[in-house]
């Protein structure tokens, strides 16, 4: 990491638990902030597990455990006493298959904030603009804006996700194989949108598509069966490997 960039979230002796079974094994990692480091490994390797660390998703599930810490700038999320809630204004997530409400494109943008904040309507309507406008929505909906956000494609439903995400300016935003679901244009427009963001909000994603991570990610992460194997600069890891194990894997080796 450059000494210009500040560290966002650091990771530090992370354990995590299904139960009795052991998902990540001592994880260390040091993510810098507005940057995009990108996650990727074989089917199964922990990347999921992983980023629902990050916003403590996994705390809504008896049995599931973290153990270590967690400092997003220098404060250990995984303490007992953070507030869970506004860890999850401060790091959004958007999710494999596109979840937008059942309501519409405005509300869906409304919702969120209103949990924060509350603002005029001519301060709402704005700030719903910006939000479609960071997410390169805008034009297609601006006319449709009372319209149901399921009537959308898969892709603008997609980007309508993170436009929801964005709208309560959160600080990191975690993408879990965000273009999975989406047909190759679609996914063109979420990595340039990630290309854009990346100067306002720290990121993170997990692809299984190395190519993704190549294209998006400043950084990369490379894990394997619960452990962190490499973690470079993402011209460095894809060029350069440090690890065989990490070569064998950007070859085609296994996976
Ligand atoms: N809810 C769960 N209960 C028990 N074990 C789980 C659960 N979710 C995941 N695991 C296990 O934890 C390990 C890591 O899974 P995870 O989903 O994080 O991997 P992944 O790298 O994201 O995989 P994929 O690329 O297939 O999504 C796997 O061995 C998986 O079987």
């Amino acid at each position: 990491m450059s000494e210009l960039q500040n560290t966002k979230i650091a990771v530090r002796h992370l354990d995590f638990y299904y139960g009795s079974n052991k998902s990540l094994k001592d994880i260390n990692l040091e993510m810098p902030e507005k940057q995009v480091t990108a996650f990727i490994g074989p089917s199964g390797c922990g990347k999921s597990t992983l980023l629902r660390v990050f916003n403590r998703m996994y705390s809504l599930y008896p049995g599931q455990r973290a153990t270590g810490e967690v400092l997003l700038d220098g404060e250990n999320i995984l303490s007992p006493s953070m507030d869970v809630n506004m860890l999850r204004a401060k790091i959004g997530m958007v999710f494999q298959k596109p979840t937008p409400f059942p309501m519409s494109i405005y509300d869906n943008i409304a919702f969120g904030i209103k949990l924060y904040e509350k603002l005029r309507k001519v301060e709402m309507d704005e700030r719903v603009e910006e939000a479609l406008r960071q997410a390169a929505l805008w034009d297609e909906v601006k006319d449709k804006l009372k319209t149901s956000g399921l009537g959308l494609s898969g892709g603008q439903q997609q980007r309508l996700c993170i436009a929801r995400a964005v709208a309560v300016k959160p600080e990191v935003i975690l993408l879990d194989e965000p273009t999975s679901a989406l047909d190759p244009i679609a996914t063109l427009k979420i990595e340039e949108l990630v290309s854009e963001l990346r100067n306002q909000f720290t990121i993170l994603i997990v692809t299984h598509n190395m190519q993704q991570a190549a294209r998006v990610s400043d950084y990369t992460a490379f894990m394997y069966i619960g452990e962190m194997v490499e973690f470079g600069q993402t011209n460095q890891l894809f060029t350069n490997p440090a690890k065989k194990q990490t070569e064998d894997y950007i070859t085609g080796r296994y996976g």
